[in-house]
């Protein structure tokens, strides 16, 4: 599948007032991101990662700099799974993904097809009639996966989005992720704090230094999608990411 989404970030600033004066968040923040590209956002506990994963899903305005996504914003189908699933507890799980279709202005007949494929793709079929207060955490950090895979992602805007769950839920659901980009190649934003997530996913990782946030690395990783999570491969990987963030390995 032929995609063209490269995103570029120019010069990103980004303060928020605090009592009597201001917090610099982002201090001038320019990245291309590759079409097609699986990157990772590490950094130090409120460098500014989420503010920035905001920003280019453009629900936070920068104070300066550009996001540009070709060939346009409107043009590009953006998907976003955050740390907590954020369904409407009173619709069922395909209710919840017709209701994202329906937003995005996709007609109603196509709305079943697109629903069973994308509960499909993350294994769950057969919780389409359930409502998601009746699913475990795992299930329904799965149905967010969905709703984002069911509009076609372009770009695929994650934070955190395996961090609220057990080690061997994420792995699982990881493996499911990093295959559907393996096969899709939407270009996807990661921000972990895990760092062998981050080797597992990516082929760049961005390493932000601390407020005022300036891209202080990036470690280009090299090798064949998916990886093994343990494999010698991913753990030299790790250590390099660790070496760029000044952690001893
Ligand atoms: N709406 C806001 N108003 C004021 N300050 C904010 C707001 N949002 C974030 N901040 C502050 O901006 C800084 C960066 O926050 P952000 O959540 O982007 O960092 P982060 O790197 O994602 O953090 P963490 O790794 O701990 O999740 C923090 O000091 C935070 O307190």
């Amino acid at each position: 599948m032929t995609r063209r989404h490269p995103i570029r970030l120019d010069g990103i600033e980004k303060s928020y007032p605090t009592e009597g004066g201001s917090l610099r968040v982002l201090d001038g923040i320019s990245l291309d991101i590759r079409d097609g590209e699986f990157l990772s956002i590490v950094g130090p506990s409120g460098c500014g990662k989420s503010t920035l994963l905001n920003i280019i899903a453009d629900w936070i305005a920068p104070d300066a700099g550009t996001v540009e996504i070709t060939p346009s914003r409107s043009d590009v189908q953006i998907g976003v799974v955050f740390q907590e699933p954020t369904l409407l507890d009173w619709r069922t799980v395909r209710q919840n993904l017709a209701f994202a279709l329906r937003g995005l202005g996709v007609p109603e007949a196509a709305h079943d097809r697109e629903t069973r494929a994308a509960l499909e793709l993350v294994g769950l079929s057969e919780s389409a009639n359930q409502y998601p207060p009746t699913l475990s955490g795992g299930m329904r950090q799965r149905v967010n996966f969905a709703r984002a895979f069911c509009v076609g992602p372009d770009v695929l805007l994650m934070d955190e989005p395996f961090s609220s769950l057990d080690e061997l839920t994420a792995r699982a659901l990881r493996e499911r992720v990093v295959d559907i980009w393996d096969d899709e190649r939407f270009t996807a934003v990661l921000v972990t704090h895990d760092i062998a997530e981050a080797a597992y996913f990516s082929d760049r990782v961005v390493v932000l230094s601390d407020t005022p946030t300036v891209i202080e690395k990036t470690v280009d990783i090299e090798g064949d999608q998916p990886r093994e999570p343990q494999s010698e491969e991913t753990l030299e990987h790790e250590r390099r990411i660790l070496e760029a963030l000044g952690v001893p390995t």
